[in-house]
């Protein structure tokens, strides 16, 4: 172990407390960038973390992204840039994240406010945003506050990059990062994220690979209005009885995705790729156990990793317009919106997923002879990324031991190694109800990004 590492990891545990106190902050604020009306709470969490980052002596700027496209009546929240040291002698790391959330409240079944950050008697750490991703993006500011404390040198010169759109997709980042590549990250010698989870409860992780995400909705629309069903029920085609079929044509009810021609576009598996799943850590208990039910598809683990890792899957994830509240509510409704997305894997490229995807949808409404109107659209589309796990970024971080939309165009724009070096563990459950983060992985997770910065500062260079 580094020297100097020893004095960071007891100034880490002097300063938990403090740690939890600054998290607990940060998940009080509810920065949901999906829901409009937060907007100003994503803004509000931005101008903290920036306060913060200025707090321990960083130089920090909030750039404006512009308007939402679609929503030009919506400012989108500003990225959040820093720097902290800038000695030439030292190498730059880039550390990306987001300091936005997934809606969450308390009618979803929420066992705790979610807003309020909640620790039981086991140490878990309940609240939206506490693993994904405010826990970790503060973990790199308590790994900067503890080093000072601890008088002991920061290894490392680092740029922060933090995004307040990620759960929508990372609107305008991708834009924003090309710009920056040459201009504010140029002295960036590798990118570091900390935004997903160990596979297991016990093993951290590193991440070389991500599947992408191509996001859809469909809209089926008939009527003028909302209808009264004891009225017009019998008299108008219904548009949710339309799209209901066109989901349920989607994928069967062991995940096989049902459209013609995708399953083509994957890389097939080879021999070698095979035999690589028996050794993981892994096992069907642990999914089990992050899953909180025994459903799973598979009955064994290769074949779970791989559904997981290396081929596409399709979700249903909701319907906009259709009626969701407690209560038996006799409505037609006139337009509804389904949401399903696919997490896409190599070598499928998203225009010929579109493609694929519009003629299929297409073809299953016109099966119905509905004299709905059908509209089917892609929301937004981020590509896999698989990395090079031989790079000394990843060497280092394999000494202190899952899509994100922008990982590959930080690969991309800036040409460095992306490593994701994960906090949290597979219960987290993010994006889910009851997402918590366990205080040992905060603590521990700061001292394994400390640590990190530690010895990516003395690899050699030549990978
Ligand atoms: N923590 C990473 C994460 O949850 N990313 C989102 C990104 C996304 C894509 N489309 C909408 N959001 C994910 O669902 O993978
Ligand atoms: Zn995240
Ligand atoms: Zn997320």
């Amino acid at each position: 172990m580094a020297p100097q590492l020893d004095g960071f990891f007891k100034q880490v545990d002097t300063l938990s407390d403090h740690f939890i106190d600054r998290l607990r902050k940060a998940v009080a604020i509810p920065s949901i960038s999906a829901e409009e009306a937060r907007r100003p709470d994503v803004v509000r969490m931005g101008e903290w973390l920036a306060d913060e980052l200025t707090a321990l002596g960083a130089e920090v700027e909030k750039r404006p992204l512009g308007k939402q496209p679609g929503k030009e009546h919506l400012d989108l929240p500003p990225v959040v840039i820093a720097r902290y040291g800038n000695d030439k002698n030292k190498r730059t790391i880039l550390v990306y994240g987001h300091y936005d959330v997934q809606p969450a409240g308390m009618e979803d079944g929420w066992a705790t406010e979610p807003f309020e950050l909640t620790i039981d008697s086991k140490d878990r750490m309940y609240g939206r945003g506490s693993t994904d991703d405010k826990g970790p993006v503060l973990g790199w500011l308590n790994a900067i506050e503890a080093h000072q404390k601890a008088g002991v040198d920061f290894p490392v010169n680092l740029l922060c990059c933090f995004e307040g759109m990620e759960e929508y997709g990372s609107e305008g980042l991708d834009d924003f990062i090309k710009a920056e590549a040459k201009n504010y990250f140029k002295d960036a010698d590798a990118v570091c994220i900390s935004d997903n989870y160990w596979l297991g409860t016990e093993k951290p992780c590193l991440t070389y690979g991500l599947r992408g995400c191509s996001y859809y909705s469909v809209e089926v629309s008939g009527p003028g209005q909302d209808l009264h069903s004891g009225v017009f029920g019998g008299t108008a085609q219904e548009p949710m009885t339309d799209l209901v079929r066109i989901l349920a044509s989607l994928v069967d009810t062991n995940g096989k995705i049902q459209i013609p021609g995708l399953a083509e576009l994957v890389a097939p598996l080879t021999e070698d790729e095979k035999s690589l799943y028996g050794d993981i850590a892994f096992s069907m208990d642990m999914l089990h156990e992050s899953l909180g039910s025994t459903t799973s598809i598979h009955p064994d683990k290769e074949r779970t990793l791989m559904g997981r890792w290396r081929y596409p899957s399709l979700s249903v994830h909701g319907v906009e317009g259709a009626f969701s509240q407690p209560g038996a509510k006799t409505v037609i409704p006139a337009k509804v919106i389904g949401k399903f997305s696919i997490r896409t894997v190599p070598n499928m490229e998203p225009e010929d997923v579109d493609r694929l995807v519009f003629k299929y949808v297409e073809e299953q409404f016109n099966k119905l002879g509905s004299k709905n109107k059908m509209n089917c659209t892609l929301q937004h589309a981020g590509k896999w990324w698989v990395a090079s796990p031989k790079h000394w970024n990843f060497s280092a971080a394999k000494k202190v031991e899952g899509n994100i939309p922008v990982t590959l165009t930080f690969e991309q724009a800036t040409g460095k190694n992306v490593l994701l070096l994960p906090m949290g563990s597979s219960t987290d459950a993010a994006h889910s109800i009851n997402e918590k983060l366990d205080k040992k992985n905060y603590i521990e997770g700061i001292k394994l990004l400390g640590a990190y910065l530690h010895y990516v500062a003395e690899e050699p260079m030549d990978k």
